[in-house]
């Protein structure tokens, strides 16, 4: 990889502190608040609806299909529950997507202008306000239906999907083209790192206490977000100038990225990529929705200790692959990084459609360890195929590809898995690892189709690189 002769926030002063603030923690308070919140509320709406149903089981999040221990599962009035609960959460979930769909869109474009601060700041007091709502609901015991009032005023303000795409962008904005794969990586390591602490804290913390205490935490931290930015982050964005939010031309500008005359390769490499982050993640999502209730059935029969130890294992990977980034990078291009990631991922996959023990399914986790390389390699290159100007519409769009993620997965996999227990249960995962195969046929063909270095697609680049 060569050094590009104009970089985009690579101008530091001489008297540039090297330790100035960063958006790391913004990213790690943010997702922290997410998963906390989210099993606190799927097992709030569990509760709640249950008692009002007149259930008062236990709420293991979801039932356990192969039955383990026998202790009810085929109850009629826990299925009842169970459909309620996840009726309530689609509800939930495509409320969200669709209103994030139109506010990340605006803001994301708009931030290019105006800079990233006001668009990591709203998300923030988005999610507050949340929490508030939800808090308020909790106490007064208010219909469920209030959840959705919260989760669309959240939205509106662009989620945590705006928290992201701000993130993201903002370090596209301040690293330089050689060390922007590892600072992304880095980012994704706080994400994972953040998932990890408040997945096992979230549930000790609920076991013991409840859900008020956990939601004022949710309240607090998206709260500290907020403060953090507003009051210790510095801009990113180099030339900002004052734009309009209300108007088409964010939308227009996302569109642009993908129909641009005249970059032509660009655009095509800008296709393939998103369709290989789009695999790559909704893979990645949808086997994480089924992780707990294979372990919960037989043949495993998991307790919730070794549910935790699973997720724990789970998100160790997003830090031993960012580890194995640092030193893959050492000796191989970012491509080839991506695609010993993908190789990791296939092979963890398919050893966990096979496991029937506990060590076996460990042995699965472990075997994913370098499977969370290959999504910051492609935010890099992603990144590199646009203007600095543009960077906060690419996320903007790459945020609302991962939205549509999350649908397609929970969709195809929360189908499927009740689909193949006939025949295998864990064909789900054999699936995905088939799927991955696509991603990695499309980063390496784009790698071997693109012989020119990476930035050949910039005004600057000599001609005898340029595409044509
Ligand atoms: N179906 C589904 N399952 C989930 O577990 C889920 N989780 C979230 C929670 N939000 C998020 C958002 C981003 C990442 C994340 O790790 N993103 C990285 C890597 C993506 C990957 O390779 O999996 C990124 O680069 O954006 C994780 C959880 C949202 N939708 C979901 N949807």
């Amino acid at each position: 990889m060569a050094e590009s002769p104009a970089v985009a926030g690579d101008q530091p002063g001489p008297l540039e502190p090297r330790c100035r603030p960063t958006v790391e923690p913004v990213l790690f308070l943010g997702t922290a608040a997410l998963s906390l919140q989210a099993p606190l509320c799927t097992q709030y709406l569990w509760d709640r609806l249950g008692a009002e149903l007149g259930y008062n089981g236990t709420s293991h999040g979801s039932g356990s299909p192969g039955g383990c221990g026998g202790n009810g599962s085929g109850d009629p009035l826990q299925q009842e529950v169970e459909t309620l609960v996840s009726h309530w959460n689609l509800y939930l979930n495509l409320a969200g997507f669709f209103v994030g769909l139109f506010s990340v869109t605006l803001f994301g474009p708009w931030s290019d202008s105006v800079g990233r601060r006001p668009v990591l700041i709203l998300p923030a007091v988005g999610m507050a306000l949340q929490a508030g709502i939800y808090l308020l609901v909790m106490y007064l015991r208010l219909h469920v239906g209030y959840f959705l009032l919260g989760r669309i005023l959240c939205g509106l303000l662009g989620d945590y999907n705006l928290i992201l795409a701000g993130c993201f962008a903002y370090v596209a904005d301040i690293s330089d083209r050689r060390s922007r794969t590892f600072r992304v990586a880095i980012l994704e390591a706080c994400l994972g790192l953040a998932g990890m602490l408040a997945s096992i804290g979230g549930g000790q913390w609920r076991k013991a206490q409840g859900y008020i205490d956990p939601f004022w935490l949710v309240f607090a931290v998206s709260l500290a977000t907020a403060l953090y930015v507003a009051f210790c982050l510095p801009e990113s964005v180099k030339e900002k100038k004052p734009a309009p939010l209300l108007t088409l031309r964010h939308y227009i500008s996302i569109y642009r990225l993908y129909t641009q005359p005249g970059h032509q390769k660009a655009r095509q490499k800008l296709a393939l990529y998103s369709l290989a982050f789009f695999l790559l993640v909704a893979i990645h999502f949808g086997a994480r929705d089924i992780y707990v209730l294979y372990e919960l059935s037989s043949p495993l029969c998991w307790a919730s200790d070794l549910i935790g130890y699973g997720s724990a294992a789970m998100y160790m990977a997003y830090l031993s692959s960012l580890a194995g980034l640092r030193a893959l990078q050492l000796c191989l291009a970012d491509t080839w990084v991506a695609e010993l990631g993908l190789l990791s991922n296939v092979v963890g996959l398919v050893v966990i459609s096979l496991a029937a023990t506990t060590p076996l399914m460990f042995t699965g986790y472990g075997l994913l360890f370098l499977s969370m390389a290959a999504t910051p390699v492609i935010r890099s290159k992603l990144s590199k195929l646009v203007d600095e100007t543009e960077q906060g519409a690419l996320f903007a769009s790459v945020a609302c590809v991962e939205g549509l993620c999350s649908l397609v997965a929970t969709g195809v996999f929360n189908s499927l898995y009740p689909a193949s227990l006939h025949f295998m249960k864990g064909f789900p995962f054999l699936f995905g690892a088939i799927v991955l195969l696509i991603p990695a046929a499309l980063i390496g063909w784009v790698e071997i189709w693109d012989s020119t270095p990476e930035y050949a697609h910039f005004p600057e680049t000599p001609a005898h690189v340029q595409e044509g």
